[in-house]
């Protein structure tokens, strides 16, 4: 088949990328001309695990392709993909403006005796995919679908989630364009793994209700947490204990300093809204929302509390900037609300992440201090604070970074160490959900 995936982000760049490895052929389109002029001179313009080899594979056997001329990769395909922005608008709904204007577009392109699959990729509210279609209808010569089709991939493990789903759902009213996506999907999912064809709305709902969902997971978790660290409980013991039972599963139970993302935050929110355009007081989110905005703050209150309230010209090295590990995304990224309180406080930032530094220097610019080696942020500071879970902070040499620290002081917001062993190599070790250690 040939496809079009216009807006070659995270979403774009690894859907196309792997919708080419299955042997479609896929042109990728954006209207950032040096995203797509680095892609076609064969680099990569994100950082995710894995993607490199596919992406060069695809490239080079001319299955995958990028370009900024949406009408020739539109004219050239049968099914287009929208992965746009979503982004919060001012009033917290999702902001349309990039699917409809790119749908509107296409409306022009799609002339007579053609027909062309439409797929919503992008997370967008109920009722878009009707949208989409009476937009695309006004200058539409020709016959297509909308079909929404929401996309479950995380960053840092995307390749992998994108070829082996745990479910793909499909939203359509159409069994031409029904038959369209089954075909489409139905190489990543021959290990087993189901396709939900339902219809667009319920397609839609299903993508908010598993994102708030799992941030609303977290955000008990986080609560969990506080409460642990002022009944003496440790909350990894208490994880450990809560999911192992079958109904509760072990994964995405672990409290730290708040849900980031480019995605949980903006579509927590968006539901929230959706819920109040219809007159429903989604009580639930509201509270996840609040709770989870106090929490990305609160490595900076410890450590804040520590220095009975005085951070001025004290030296904090921060370890992980990234939202999540393996990703170069500092969208929503605790690190961002815990720079910015340790700066406001009158605090020296010593900064390393192995893949975030130069998206975060855009934020921070020269307020902060990024180093090329996770030591060299620790010569002389007052406290280290780790923001992500990178694999590369988990092991440590301690008496190393002891040496170099002018005092032993570690304030982690991902419970990356065993506090016994903390004790046993004379750090203050302050957690999450956890007894500090003196
Ligand atoms: N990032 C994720 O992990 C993830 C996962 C699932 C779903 N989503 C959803 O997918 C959508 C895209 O997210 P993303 O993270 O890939 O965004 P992104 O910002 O990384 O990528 C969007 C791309 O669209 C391009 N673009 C903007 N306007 C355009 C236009 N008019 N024509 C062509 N290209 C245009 C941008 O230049 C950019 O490259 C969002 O709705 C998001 O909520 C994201
Ligand atoms: O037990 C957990 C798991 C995650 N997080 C945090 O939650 C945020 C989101 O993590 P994750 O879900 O792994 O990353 P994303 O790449 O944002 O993926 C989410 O958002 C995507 C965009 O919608 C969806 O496609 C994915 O299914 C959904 O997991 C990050 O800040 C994590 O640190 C925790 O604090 N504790």
């Amino acid at each position: 088949m040939k496809i079009a995936v216009v807006g070659t982000g995270y979403v774009g760049l690894v859907s196309g990328t792997c919708f080419a490895e299955t042997g479609h052929h896929v042109i990728c389109v954006d209207n950032d001309n040096s995203k797509v002029e680095k892609l076609k001179g064969g680099e990569l313009t994100i950082y995710e695990p894995g993607l490199d080899t596919v992406f060069l594979r695809n490239t080079k056997e001319e299955r995958l392709s990028f370009t900024t001329d949406l009408e020739g990769a539109v004219k050239a395909s049968d099914v287009i993909f929208l992965a746009l922005p979503t982004p919060p608008g001012e009033d917290g709904s999702a902001d349309l403006s990039y699917v409809l204007g790119v749908a509107e577009q296409i409306g022009h392109i799609i002339d007579k005796d053609e027909y062309k699959v439409l797929v919503d990729k992008s997370t967008v509210p109920v009722g878009t995919a009707e949208k989409v279609h009476a937009v695309v209808a006004k200058n539409c010569k020709g016959a297509f679908d909308v079909v929404s089709n929401p996309e479950f991939l995380r960053e840092g493990v995307a390749v992998d989630d994108f070829l082996r789903p745990d479910r793909v759902v499909i939203g359509t009213s159409s069994e031409r364009a029904k038959e369209t996506m089954q075909r489409l999907y139905e190489p990543f999912v021959r290990q087993g793994n189901p396709i939900y064809f339902m219809d667009e709305r319920s397609a839609e709902m299903t993508k908010y209700a598993a994102n708030s969902y799992l941030a609303t997971r977290i955000t008990f978790m986080n609560e969990i947490a506080n409460l642990c660290e002022k009944v003496g409980a440790n909350v990894d013991n208490v994880r450990i204990g809560m999911g192992s039972d079958g109904r509760i599963g072990k994964r995405f139970l672990f409290s730290g300093v708040g849900y980031g993302g480019s995605c949980f935050p903006k579509d927590v929110q968006a539901l929230f809204k959706t819920a109040k355009e219809h007159n429903y007081d989604f009580k639930l989110l509201d509270s996840v929302m609040g709770v989870n905005g106090a929490q990305k703050f609160k490595l900076a209150e410890k450590m804040s509390a520590y220095f009975d309230g005085d951070l001025k010209g004290k030296k904090i090295a921060i370890w992980g900037l990234a939202f999540k590990p393996n990703t170069d995304d500092i969208r929503e990224a605790p690190a961002i609300y815990t720079i910015r309180e340790l700066l406001k406080a009158g605090a020296e930032v010593y900064a390393y992440d192995p893949e975030a530094m130069e998206n975060m220097k855009e934020i921070f610019g020269d307020q902060v201090t990024f180093v090329e080696h996770r030591y060299d942020a620790l010569k002389d500071v007052d406290a280290l604070g780790i923001v992500t879970e990178w694999n590369l902070f988990r092991t440590p040499d301690f008496n190393y970074m002891g040496e170099l620290m002018k005092d032993k002081v570690i304030f982690d917001g991902r419970n990356l160490y065993n506090t016994k062993d903390m004790k046993e190599l004379g750090f203050y070790y302050n957690s999450i959900g956890r007894t500090t250690i003196y």
